[in-house]
Order: structure tokens, then C-alpha cells, then sequence
């Protein structure tokens, strides 16, 4: 099951309304350190990742659009999607990136929206939407509000450097494939700055939950 389901916030009832907070933030900004955070007060989080990962299966229908455009040197020997092989498509080649974001983003939003609709019908409080290109992909008109995780550009960098244990090219790569970050932040409801500790942006965070859900 994709849906991290949380007991906390679900209300069962017709008059209960989910609020729809979407998540996002540039490529190790730290969406997952907030979205977990959330799930641990209560949130349904519905991570674009890990549906990303869904679509792909061998025979699902993703990795066979993918196949067909790139052949099979996108594949393992046993089928699956070799990750690193895409990656380094699509991160050195915006053409192709398109191509891919065109043939994916459509299956992860259908199947993101059924798990909203789900989450929904449960009478849930709170949904969290984690999509790293929630603008890009145009994902706000399904949001109450989107949260923006900020961090400057050499802290950003560095973790990603050392969380995949990429170079500085291999990074900068994955990171100028993305949105503009002030244009991000311009498009945000709220922003949670994560340059510093773990807990300081849960405190941040804190105070996000107490405006959206009093
Ligand atoms: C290229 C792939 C195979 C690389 O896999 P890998 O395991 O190394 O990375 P992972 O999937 O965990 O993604 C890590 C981060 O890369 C960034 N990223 C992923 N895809 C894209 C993209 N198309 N454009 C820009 N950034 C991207 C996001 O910040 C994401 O959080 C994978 O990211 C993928 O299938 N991307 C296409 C689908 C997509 O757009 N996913 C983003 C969520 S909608
Ligand atoms: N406040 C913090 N202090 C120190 N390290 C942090 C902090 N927040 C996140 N990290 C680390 O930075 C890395 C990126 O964080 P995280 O995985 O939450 O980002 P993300 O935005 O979800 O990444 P992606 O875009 O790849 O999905 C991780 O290794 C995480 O442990």
C-alpha cells in the first residue's frame, strides 16, 4: 500500500473535509524529513517517488512506454528498470527528459488522484501530496495549499552529494533539471526553511499545522 494510512487524523463522517496540502521542494530539500513528520502527527502522505516507482514495474504499463522509446538498455537483465540508466538520459538531455515526463507523469497523477479520491472518501483530515514537481506538473489546482521546502543551493548540494553519493557534476545535473527555486517560492502558500536542524523545521512545521487545521 503507497498510502503511509495514519489513524490519528481520521474522522469518520460525512461533514469532515480533507484538506489537500501539497509538498514539494527541489531535489534533497527535504521533503521526505517533513513528510514523514507529518505522517508521524497524524497526515496520509501520497508520494509521487514512490508512485513513480509503481508505473515502472515489469509489465506495467510505464516501463513499457519506456521500453518502446528507448529500447532495452533501460532494462536490468531481469527486467526491471535500471534506474541509473534513465537517469543518466534524462538528466543530461531536457528533449528527452520531456519525452519521459510525458509518458509518466500521466499515470502517476491518475493514480495519485484515485489515492486522494480514497483518502477522501475516509473522511481523512489531511492529505499530503509529496511531488517534487508539483508546479511542473501543474499538481496545485488539486492542492488547498502547497508547502515549499527552501534550502540554500550549497546546502542542498552537499546533501545530495553525500546521500547519493554523486559528484558535483552528477548533482548539478539533477539539480538544474528542476524549477528556478525563487520561482518556486513565489508560487508558494508557505515555506519551510531546512538549512538548519531536523527539529527546527519541525517547529516550523508545527506552526503550519496549527494554521491549517484550527
Ligand atoms: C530517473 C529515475 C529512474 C532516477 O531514479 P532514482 O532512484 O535515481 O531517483 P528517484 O526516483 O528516487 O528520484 C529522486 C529525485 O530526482 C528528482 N527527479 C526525478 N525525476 C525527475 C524529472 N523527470 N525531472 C526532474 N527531477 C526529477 C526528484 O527530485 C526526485 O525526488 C526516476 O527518478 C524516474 O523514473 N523519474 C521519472 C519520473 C518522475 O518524473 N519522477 C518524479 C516524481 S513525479
Ligand atoms: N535539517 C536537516 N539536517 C541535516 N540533514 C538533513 C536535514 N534535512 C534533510 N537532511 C538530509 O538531507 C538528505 C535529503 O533529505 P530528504 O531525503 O528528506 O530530501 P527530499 O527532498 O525528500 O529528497 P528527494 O528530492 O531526492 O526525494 C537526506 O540525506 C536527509 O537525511
Amino acid at each position: 500500500m503507497v498510502v503511509k494510512n495514519n489513524e490519528f487524523l481520521q474522522i469518520s463522517g460525512d461533514f469532515n473535509m480533507t484538506y489537500v496540502l501539497g509538498l514539494t521542494g527541489g531535489i534533497a530539500s527535504g521533503k521526505s524529513t517533513v513528510s514523514n513528520y507529518l505522517y508521524e502527527q497524524g497526515a496520509v502522505v501520497i508520494d509521487a517517488d514512490i508512485v513513480s516507482r509503481q508505473v515502472v514495474r515489469p509489465e506495467a504499463k510505464g516501463l513499457l512506454a519506456l521500453v518502446s522509446e528507448f529500447g532495452k538498455q533501460i532494462q536490468n537483465e531481469d527486467g526491471t528498470l535500471n534506474r541509473a540508466a534513465l537517469g543518466e538520459i534524462i538528466f543530461n538531455d531536457q528533449k528527452k527528459r520531456d519525452v519521459v515526463n510525458g509518458l509518466l507523469h500521466p499515470l502517476i497523477k491518475e493514480e495519485m488522484l484515485n489515492q486522494v479520491k480514497f483518502a477522501e472518501e475516509k473522511g481523512v483530515d489531511l492529505v499530503v501530496l509529496d511531488i517534487p514537481l508539483l508546479f511542473e506538473s501543474k499538481c496545485e489546482q488539486y492542492c488547498d495549499a502547497v508547502l515549499v521546502v527552501d534550502v540554500s543551493p550549497e546546502t542542498q548540494k552537499g546533501r545530495l552529494m553525500r546521500r547519493n553519493d554523486f559528484t558535483q557534476k552528477e548533482a548539478q545535473a539533477r539539480i538544474d533539471s528542476q524549477m528556478d527555486p525563487a520561482e518556486r517560492k513565489k508560487r508558494a502558500d508557505f515555506v519551510v526553511n531546512n538549512d538548519a536542524s531536523e527539529e527546527q523545521t519541525y517547529q516550523q512545521v508545527d506552526i503550519l499545522l496549527e494554521d491549517i487545521l484550527n
